[in-house]
């Protein structure tokens, strides 16, 4: 597998790690604006940088455009005079059609559209693919065993990406403030912040993991702990008086209205 990375931030920094850890034998390119990203990953994950996009185009297969939305016209309209038949442009970004990048790109370009998250440097992504009508079987495949190296990986339907994005792409965030705001509570409570991270997240984790592998209703695994008179009920309580669920079904909202403007809709 010869992979491009065309713009190393956070995401495909993140995937690169969980690439390079599953398939250390995977040669991975990369071209970044700024070349301090570029030895860093070179330095911990063997990244072949490069210094213009005619080389990283000559040497990769697979172009993972990993630059900002707003940046992506400009991109894939210098990226276009360099692409062959076998090169395959994967998109990350969020709110960007594959019409979009055909557009810019050029009608020929084969296009797969993904939608990754960060949990993908430890192996542990959730990640949306959908694919342009001119990428054969063989590249969907080899596609999804890119994003699979990192985690989960299914064929969506392209309607479904801005959701997708709001409730997987985005979500880490989300996690990760609920995280700091209960360990808050904890270190207001006594407990040292680093003991708190530790527990917090194991927590979050296992409880993750049951409501993905027991397949039993949120609701039902909820109650499980929820003792009659009980500790967690009067917690429960107080998360309905301070509105979580509505504030988290309006957060998917913004998110989703946000992707409406990037994408001028
Ligand atoms: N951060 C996340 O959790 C996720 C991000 N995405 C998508 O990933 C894309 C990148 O987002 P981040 O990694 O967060 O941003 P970032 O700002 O961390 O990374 C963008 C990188 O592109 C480089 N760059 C910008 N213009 C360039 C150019 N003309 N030539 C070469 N390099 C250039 C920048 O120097 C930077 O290293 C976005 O399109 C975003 O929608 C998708 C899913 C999750
Ligand atoms: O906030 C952003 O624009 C990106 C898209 C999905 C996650 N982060």
């Amino acid at each position: 597998m010869k992979i491009g990375f065309i713009g190393t931030g956070n995401m495909a920094g993140a995937m690169i790690a969980g690439i390079k850890h599953m398939h250390p034998e995977w040669e991975i390119h990369g071209y970044n604006r700024s070349h301090g990203k570029l030895i860093d990953l070179q330095n911990k994950w063997g990244v072949v940088p490069s210094d213009s996009l005619a080389e990283i185009a000559a040497l990769a297969d697979f172009l993972v455009v990993g630059v900002k939305p707003q940046g992506y016209d400009a991109m894939l309209a210098q990226l276009r005079p360099l692409l062959q038949p076998r090169h395959v442009l994967v998109t990350v970004a969020v709110g960007y059609s594959i019409e979009r990048v055909q557009r810019h790109a050029g009608e020929q370009a084969k296009v797969v559209r993904s939608m990754p998250n960060t949990p993908a440097q430890i192996g542990q992504g959730m990640s949306a693919l959908c694919a342009s009508t001119h990428v054969s079987a063989d590249e969907r495949t080899a596609a999804q065993s890119i994003f699979e190296s990192f985690g989960r990986a299914m064929f969506i339907e392209e309607s479904q990406f801005d959701v997708f994005s709001a409730v997987a792409g985005s979500l880490p965030a989300y996690v990760c403030v609920i995280i700091e705001a209960l360990a808050d509570a904890a270190v207001q409570h006594g407990m040292p912040r680093q003991q708190a991270y530790g527990v917090i997240s194991q927590a979050v984790m296992g409880s993750a993991q049951l409501v993905r592998d027991s397949n039993r209703h949120p609701a039902e695994l909820k109650d499980q702990v929820c003792s009659p008179g009980g500790t967690t009920i009067a917690a429960i309580a107080a998360l309905e008086a301070g509105g979580l669920r509505s504030t988290l079904i309006e957060a998917v909202s913004a998110c989703m209205a946000r992707t409406k403007v990037l994408a001028g809709k």
